[in-house]
């Protein structure tokens, strides 16, 4: 039985698998510019955020439909159940598919086909985030936000994605008070490929209560002082560090030096179809490649749920964490 997590940073255009790309490019008379699942594979070489992000928005031109994000997250929750994932956050790029002509209702309401019923289908509970493209200007975020204001009984938050370098967060900071004011919760990408000043940015002028990834604040002690202090979550996504070179090899991720520091990390897959992983994987990845124990294995795990917006129902928060505490590893 595999250890019991939450999963909090999951891109869920990330989780299109190429098998489930070309069913769908078949389904929808969409051609793709690869011949088969091999030769898109071989596509999955990356040299940084930018070359992932490339083939990441290409592929998305096979969601189409309600069905199609449907299918998506449906395959998604199962392969995350089967690792061990109770409770999964899931980002989407509305912008993405807005500017293909797939508008907000199609995507939300295709997900919510898989998510309002993945408690009885996977045992699964699930929140929905609507992440802003970074390199997209402020006022198409705050479109975005608009289209998303029939919806928002599905979504409970808003994150912040894409290309980091040279798109500081301070340029959302109207749509986060507009988020703020609507009563969602924030969080944004900080310090994956940008400098930590991206980080404490995000958290004093977005107000952001989780930082996903966050991987380059050991840059800055006296930020790392202040995560800790502040107990501000990072959603690490180890495997995702390696194939976007973020870190040279599993064995270099500072996630020990992190957690030593007292860092409330999690682990996450970030984009598994595209990665090599589900959160799981990442979880077994961390433990072979940097030698964690059980207790750091344990950690993790109630750091998931810790960090998890549960907020809205703490008794189920206290029945994962109960679960995490009641494993038995090897069993
Ligand atoms: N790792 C990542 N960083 C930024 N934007 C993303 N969109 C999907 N995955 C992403
Ligand atoms: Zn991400």
């Amino acid at each position: 039985m595999p250890l019991p997590k939450a999963e909090l940073h999951l891109h869920a255009e990330g989780t299109l698998e190429p098998e489930l790309a070309f069913a769908l490019a078949a389904r929808n008379g969409v051609e793709l510019p690869y011949t088969d699942t091999e030769e898109l594979r071989k596509a999955y070489a990356f040299e940084d955020l930018q070359s992932f992000l490339n083939l990441y928005y290409e592929l998305m031109a096979v969601l189409r439909t309600e069905r199609d994000f449907e299918d998506l997250a449906n395959a998604y929750l199962e392969r995350a159940a089967a690792q061990g994932v109770r409770h999964a956050e899931i980002f989407f790029d509305p912008q993405a598919h807005i500017a293909r002509g797939v508008g907000m209702g199609t995507v939300v309401e295709g997900l919510w086909g898989a998510l309002g019923r993945s408690e009885e289908n996977h045992g699964v509970s699930t929140r929905l985030i609507m992440c802003f493209l970074r390199d997209e200007s402020a006022d198409s975020a705050l479109e975005a936000l608009e289209a998303a204001k029939p919806y928002l009984d599905r979504i409970i938050g808003v994150g912040l994605d894409s290309a980091e370098v040279g798109h500081p967060p301070a340029k959302f900071r109207e749509v986060y008070e507009a988020a703020a004011a609507l009563g969602l919760r924030r969080v944004a990408h900080a310090g994956e490929e940008g400098p930590p000043e991206y980080i404490t940015e995000a958290l004093d002028v977005l107000g952001v209560e989780r930082v996903d990834h966050g991987l380059r604040c050991m840059e800055d002690p006296a930020l790392v002082e202040r995560l800790v202090r502040e107990r501000v979550p990072l959603t690490l996504c180890p495997l995702s560090n390696v194939r976007l070179r973020a870190v040279d090899s599993l064995a270099d991720h500072p996630l020990p030096a992190m957690l030593g520091a007292g860092l409330l990390c999690t682990v996450n897959s970030d984009d598994p179809a595209y990665f090599g992983g589900y959160a799981g994987d990442n979880f077994h990845a961390v433990r072979d490649a940097l030698g964690l124990g059980e207790e750091h294995m344990r950690r993790l795990a109630r750091n998931s749920f810790a960090a998890s917006f549960l907020e809205d129902d703490e008794e189920r928060r206290a029945r994962y964490l109960a679960e995490v505490d009641a494993y038995e590893f090897g069993s």
